[in-house]
């Protein structure tokens, strides 16, 4: 496993040493101590979870506010996406600015999203089984978002817009000025 900051504080790529032979290819998806060891974050995942989605599906961006905020460890099994988390920390130097990296079946890349983070992220192949990690449970009252096409973020989420699919409850998230007003 190599690790790689990326321009947000505290949001880390994670890639596995792959290790291939005649039968196909095996890779540590987690490993606490190694996950530690490279970070420096002494993180407590508490669920697991895991989407299916097709070519065009745009979630998110979400986040859980106050005690249920989560931190993620997010990967895609099969096929492609992009990827985009937001840094929501008032006090962070990168508040307000995004990132955005493809994750893939094929580049078994995993991107750590602290708490604070917004996230999200378009399907650009086919289908996609997506997994991810997080350390705080799920709880319903505790969900928020931003829209996806805020103009404020001006996120390029690589597809035409015609293309996307968007849950009803994500086509009504507020705007990041309605937030942080
Ligand atoms: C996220 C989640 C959803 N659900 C339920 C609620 C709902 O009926 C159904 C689908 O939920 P959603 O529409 O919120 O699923 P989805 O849009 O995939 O939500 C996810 O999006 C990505 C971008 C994230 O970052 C995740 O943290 C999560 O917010 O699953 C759970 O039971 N547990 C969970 O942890």
């Amino acid at each position: 496993m190599t690790v790689k900051e990326t321009k947000l504080k505290d949001c880390f790529i994670l890639e596995p040493k792959v290790f291939l032979d005649k039968r196909g290819s095996f890779i540590e998806s987690y490993n606490k101590k190694v996950f530690y060891e490279l970070t420096g974050q002494k993180i407590d995942f508490v669920q697991d979870n895991e989407s299916f989605s097709k070519r065009g599906v745009l979630r998110g961006l979400h986040f859980q506010k106050g005690e249920y905020a989560q931190s993620k460890l997010v990967r895609v099994i099969t096929g492609r996406i992009l990827d985009v988390v937001v840094d929501l920390r008032e006090d962070s130097n990168s508040f307000g600015k995004h990132f955005s990296t493809e994750l893939s079946e094929e580049n078994k890349k995993q991107l750590f999203i602290p708490r604070g983070f917004a996230h999200g992220f378009i399907v650009l192949s086919n289908t996609v089984l997506f997994s991810y990690k997080c350390d705080n449970f799920y709880n319903k009252e505790s969900e928020s978002g931003i829209i996806y096409n805020d103009r404020v973020l001006n996120i390029d989420w690589k597809l035409p817009e015609n293309e996307f699919i968007v849950s009803d409850k994500d086509l009504i998230l507020p705007t990041f000025n309605d937030l942080f007003k």
